[in-house]
């Protein structure tokens, strides 16, 4: 056995306070800010607010502080992300080893293992998902192994999920009773205790690989095929299949479709109409949250879910290798995809879908993408 003072400690990775500023001179969305805090005071016109961010793109920052589940979120953020950054950095063979199994979402899964166009373009970012159902039971009844830096964390992680879960919830059920829908209706279909693809993100993306910023790019551009000018896909652009998403960054890197995911459709991995990739500039002391396809299938398209991908961070900030922290609300694995009974109004069709469980119908929608079970 080494001594102590030789096992070398790797270097640290996530240095969120040595990051500079978010460059002021490129097209960002603006989205609005919710504060948690007045949703849980029921607020009625953070309520308002919070349904027509949900009507219309989809995304929002949600002030965290002042409230216990805000500030367990903003502290096991900056904590997961640096034990997750000493994961990241174990050789790749150790990781490995905890690969996502055959059609499984749980896991490490390694950069390149999607493409992101036509050309074949590996994504290069890699994930750690990290189970919902497996952190909050006793080690005995967890399906899978995990690495010791997440074992040793289990407190962190439970404490985290129920925040992040709570606070998806929230939201959830203020919209609801806007769309005149039984509130109990979100809370019965994402029940914490049961299984479900839920699960908290580490996501790393490398730095920049060249120092100037490619050229915006428009889906034109990349029909060419052409590697000139290309840029780097972390997370190629997709919507989530989720209910809810939780997202914690630090540097950007989060781009949004100008148009609204109702218009844009995906053709060869890219919007199919006109539209430019908006960056979303990190916010401190916010969360970015988001709607899945889930919320957009249970409300007959009444909310939106936000097309989303994720590039190396513009600027002197892309020198950075970049991490987030995402936290998926999903709802249960047997959960029947019927779409809401809205009070008053007449019922909507039933389709194919309403029979289906979300197990098989979130693997529908990622086989959709062409890719894995990746979000
Ligand atoms: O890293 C981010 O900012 C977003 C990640 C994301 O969209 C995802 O993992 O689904
Ligand atoms: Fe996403």
């Amino acid at each position: 056995m080494p001594h102590k003072e030789e096992v070398e400690e790797p270097a640290e990775e996530f240095t969120p306070e040595l990051y500079p500023p978010f460059p002021d001179d490129i097209p960002t969305l603006d989205i609005p800010t919710i504060t948690l805090s007045k949703l849980l005071e029921d607020d009625a016109a953070e309520q308002d607010r919070v349904f027509s961010a949900c009507v219309g793109r989809g995304f929002f920052y949600l002030e965290l502080g002042g409230c216990e589940a805000g500030s367990t979120i903003l502290s096991g953020a900056e904590q997961i992300a640096r034990l997750g950054s000493r994961v990241f950095q174990l050789p790749l063979a150790e990781k490995m080893r905890y690969k996502q199994a055959h059609k499984q979402l749980f896991g490490y899964k390694f950069a390149g293992s999607s493409v992101t166009d036509k050309a074949g373009t590996p994504d290069t970012a890699e994930f750690f998902n990290v189970a919902k159902n497996d952190m909050i039971v006793p080690d005995a009844e967890m399906r899978r192994p995990w690495p010791a830096e997440v074992l040793e964390s289990k407190d962190l992680f439970a404490a985290y999920v129920r925040s992040a879960h709570a606070v998806g919830l929230k939201v959830l059920a203020v919209l609801a009773e806007k769309m005149g829908v039984d509130p109990g209706e979100f809370a019965a279909r994402h029940r914490i205790e049961e299984p479900s693809g839920d699960h908290v993100r580490i996501t790393r993306g490398p730095p920049r690989a060249v120092k100037e910023m490619p050229e915006v790019q428009t889906p034109s551009h990349t029909d060419s095929g052409s590697d000139q000018g290309k840029e780097q896909i972390q997370t190629p652009s997709h919507t989530d299949f989720g209910t809810i998403t939780i997202l914690m960054n630090w540097l950007g890197g989060l781009q949004v479709w100008s148009e609204s995911a109702r218009k844009a459709h995906l053709s060869n991995g890219q919007p199919d109409g006109p539209g430019e990739w908006l960056w979303i500039k990190p916010k401190r002391g916010c969360a970015i949250i988001n709607l899945g396809d889930a919320a957009m299938r249970f409300s007959n398209g009444v909310l939106c879910a936000g097309r989303h991908r994720v590039i190396p961070a513009p600027g002197a900030q892309g020198e950075w290798p970049r991490y987030s922290i995402v936290y998926f609300v999903r709802p249960e694995d047997s959960c029947l995809m019927k779409k809401f009974k809205v009070q008053g109004a007449p019922e909507s069709s039933e389709d194919e879908e309403e029979a289906i469980t979300a197990t098989e119908w979130i693997f529908r929608q990622s086989s959709a993408l062409g890719n894995k079970l990746d979000d």
